[in-house]
């Protein structure tokens, strides 16, 4: 099982659309997916057409309150596809889990207990590099960053990437890099040879060769509460997702 946190502090990069996109196009392939919101925004939650604010659980009362995972995960209207839901309730998660017990391996510990088997679990986190963030790279196998085409997108990178030394030195050494995923590609500029050049110089062959284009498809499927491989499969975004999803795959 890859266990795969989508991260980046700087808001706005993609990670939701990403974590959403990139795991119905792996339930599509037939892989078992659990999708985790961490992101008290819950986008991820009402982006797979769950109404968060009308959920019985939520990553909250498993992180905080020690619900069963088992009675946290509900299914979608995908196939293979399940999630961990996430509402404002997790706003207030950062501030109490710092006084718990074990408060950094809490994620990891829900997952062990997992009666259902997945082949990819998949978390949104949150534009932070709080707790919740930190619980995440915890009980991860990878990391994906996704990072906007634009000037500056490495800026606030090397945070990240201490956040990731840190991890890895005391708490989850096998921890790795799985990929960094260029988004929000506008195919009207040359901006996006240019920010692949430095990226790729930055990190290499860790970069994907699959690059997310600005398409319009993507930002409207979260009003309908659905994946891209759903709302318009024909779609440049559904395309794209799909690619990334068989290069992930690929990496075993
Ligand atoms: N490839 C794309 N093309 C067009 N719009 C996109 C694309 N990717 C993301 N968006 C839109 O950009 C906005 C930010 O994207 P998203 O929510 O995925 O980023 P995020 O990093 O999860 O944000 P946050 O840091 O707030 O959690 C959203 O409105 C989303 O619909």
């Amino acid at each position: 099982m890859k266990i795969l946190a989508i991260a980046n502090q700087k808001g706005g990069v993609g990670k939701t659309t990403t974590s959403v996109n990139l795991s119905a196009a792996l339930a599509e392939r037939g892989k078992k997916v659990l999708l985790v919101d961490t992101d008290p925004q819950g986008n991820a939650t009402s982006g797979v057409g769950i109404d968060k604010n009308n959920v019985k659980f939520s990553v909250y009362d498993m992180l905080v309150e020690d619900v069963s995972i088992n009675r946290v995960v509900l299914p979608t209207d995908q196939e293979n596809l399940s999630i961990i839901p996430a509402n404002i309730a997790l706003a207030g998660a950062e501030i109490e889990l710092v006084s718990a017990m074990s408060r950094e391996v809490r994620l990891k510990y829900a997952f062990k207990e997992l009666e259902e088997a997945f082949d990819y679990i998949i978390i949104d986190c949150p534009p932070s590099l709080g707790l919740l963030t930190i619980n995440s790279f915890t009980a991860a196998t990878g990391i994906i960053i996704p990072v906007q085409c634009e000037y500056y997108a490495l800026e606030g990178l090397s945070q990240l990437l201490n956040t990731i030394k840190l991890v890895q030195r005391h708490l989850n050494q096998s921890l790795e890099i799985e990929g960094v995923l260029l988004t929000m590609l506008d195919a009207r500029t040359n901006l996006g040879n240019d920010v692949m050049a430095e990226v790729r110089s930055h990190f290499g062959d860790k970069v994907y060769n699959t690059i997310i284009p600005r398409n319009v498809r993507l930002s409207e499927a979260p009003s309908h509460g659905q994946p891209i491989n759903v709302y318009d499969a024909r779609s440049t975004g559904a395309k794209t997702y799909a690619e990334l999803a068989e290069e992930v795959i690929s990496h075993g």
